[in-house]
């Protein structure tokens, strides 16, 4: 057994690829995806010690991962031969799950139909029209975090922007009024604090998924708490509503709409409507979306699937759920640590909100222009999610046998591809004094400096985050409200925040403790 677990973990040395020692049959996956260790910072290692910068081999268990650390060779991967890397993992789901309709867990032809009926749903237009049900979270946000302020000495935003994007997601994908603002928590939030409860046991079971999804069906094992039925039954009572008359221009109607062929194109195609439409209100958007069309103009293939076939009410269903899933904690957490880094650096903190009073003197209130206009508040989230990208590891599975550019090594399907996210945006090659934030390295002036696909906190090319948009307008607003009603100061004996030893998403642990000081302004938002 011992010289069969040898051989199998032979397989990069054998092809000159470096490889970190492995555990004989475990290979490396207790570091990537345990609960004791940071998984990053083991990639971290892999990536400065074992070539991983470049090219370096792990395995899982037996499976072989490719670590890809090369910008260019992940410009290949992401974007020019996508159709080589379609897929990623699944989330783990039962054979009969919901889950299973969702985007993220959809795979080829089926992916491809769906994204594209779906992403249309994030053209600015679209957001413009949700911004209205943002600007009312945000502004409930600001109140709470007040009121709290002035009864406690410190205020936990963790948990103050985790009760703001739970209330826009329950808004705007769910169309319901959530009011996490309250102390008695609702019911809304109880089941969606219940489904990204991490136990261990629940950590082994996404484990084994994660490893082999067919041996996870055929033994019958359940997620568990990872019921969906509460979020099902809200977000089919609120579609029969809406197919009543009600509207809300958020995403279900957004998804109805699609559904119904109005206003969308009724052919899909592979990406093209993400890759057409505006981009002159987003720089980090515009980014993206510039890779994502060398992709698309080349690739772009007519599936003769029509929106209202990929979009039941089922599938819209469980997009809804999926939103939940995707942007509840991510969000979250990206406020949280923009949060704790202006506080930290209070020079910025200053300097965006003197934007900020220039925005409002020049369009009389918080618009979706002006939001969308201000260059040092998408710069202060830029670097807020390269110092602390929720999603610190990428991955791709190979779909078609593939050769990597520059070398001789083949890649065959079912192989995993990894991208370390976390050591990309942390390398000083990439980004000078790394552990500084240093929000200026995104204003569009030094932008030109930033090398391509060293900055990836949703991903690249077109399987990247769908609703970047949506998440970066969604914080914008959040934080500029914040910011023009209060000063945010590091609490004495909270000068660093604590990271969660979540293999899932990068979030601050035990919360983010900042002192709030509510600002004597004339301003009027
Ligand atoms: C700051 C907040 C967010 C970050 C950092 C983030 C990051 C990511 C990343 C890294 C990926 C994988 C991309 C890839 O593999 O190339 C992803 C995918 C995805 N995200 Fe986000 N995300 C955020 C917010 C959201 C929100 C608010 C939603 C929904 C409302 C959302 C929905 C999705 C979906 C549906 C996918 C899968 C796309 C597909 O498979 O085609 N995300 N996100």
């Amino acid at each position: 057994a011992w010289s069969y677990s040898r051989r199998r973990h032979s397989y990069w040395s054998s092809r000159g690829i470096p490889s970190p020692p492995a555990l004989p049959f475990l290979g490396h996956i207790h570091n990537m995806l345990s609960i004791f260790h940071f998984r990053w910072v083991y990639f971290d290692e892999v990536y400065h010690k074992y070539g991983g910068a470049t090219l370096c081999g792990l395995y899982e268990l037996f499976r072989p991962v490719l670590m890809i650390g090369d910008p260019d060779i992940l410009k290949h991967i992401c974007i020019k031969d996508f159709d080589h890397f379609v897929e990623r993992r699944p989330f783990p789901a039962e054979k009969e799950s919901l889950m299973n309709e969702m985007l993220i867990n959809k795979y080829g032809d089926e992916w491809k139909a769906l994204r594209s009926a779906m992403s249309p749903t994030f053209t600015s237009g679209k957001l413009r029209g949700m911004f209205p049900l943002i600007c009312d979270k945000a502004d409930s946000l600001v109140s709470f975090t007040l009121s709290a302020a002035s009864k406690q000495p410190y205020v936990d935003m963790k948990e103050n922007f985790g009760r703001f994007t739970m209330d826009t997601i329950a808004s705007c994908a769910f169309g319901i009024e959530c009011n996490s603002f309250r102390d008695k928590k609702p019911e809304f939030a109880k089941w969606a604090s219940d489904f990204f409860d991490f136990s261990f046991v629940r950590l082994i079971k996404f484990t084994l998924f994660n490893i082999s999804p067919k041996l996870f069906n055929d033994l019958g094992i359940k997620m568990g708490t990872f019921s969906v039925e509460f979020f099902q039954r809200v977000a089919e009572e609120t579609i029969a509503a809406r197919k009543a008359g009600q509207k809300r221009n958020d995403f279900l109607d957004l998804l109805l709409d699609a559904q119904a062929g109005h206003n969308l194109p009724t052919t899909a195609h592979v990406s093209a409507a993400s890759h057409t439409q505006s981009t002159t209100d987003d720089s980090a958007a515009t980014d993206n979306l510039k890779n994502n069309s060398q992709y698309s103009n080349s690739e772009n293939k007519n599936i003769s699937t029509t929106s209202k076939q990929v979009l039941t009410d089922r599938s819209i269903v469980a997009q809804s759920v999926m939103f939940l899933i995707a942007g509840f904690d991510t969000t979250a957490s990206t406020l949280a640590f923009s949060s704790f880094l202006l506080a930290k650096n209070p020079r910025h903190q200053q300097r965006l909100r003197e934007e900020l009073q220039q925005i409002i003197q020049e369009h009389g209130d918080i618009t979706y222009q002006g939001i969308m206009e201000a260059k040092f508040l998408n710069a202060c989230l830029m670097e807020t999610l390269r110092v602390y990208p929720p999603g610190t590891t990428g991955e791709r599975i190979c779909t078609k046998t593939y050769k990597i550019p520059g070398t001789e090594l083949i890649v065959h399907p079912g192989d995993l591809v990894y991208f370390p996210i976390w050591s990309l945006h942390h390398d000083s090659r990439y980004f000078p004094n790394p552990e500084e934030f240093l929000p200026d390295r995104f204003l569009p002036e030094n932008k030109d400096n930033i090398t391509s696909f060293t900055h990836m906190p949703f991903g690249m090319g077109p399987r990247n985050c769908i609703a970047m948009r949506f998440a970066l307008m969604e914080a914008k607003v959040a934080l500029a409200k914040l910011l023009l009603k209060v000063e945010l100061h590091l609490k004495s004996d909270f000068q660093e925040v604590r990271l969660a030893k979540s293999p899932i998403i990068l979030t601050p642990e035990g919360g983010v403790h900042l002192v709030i000081k509510p600002l004597a302004t004339n301003i009027k938002k």
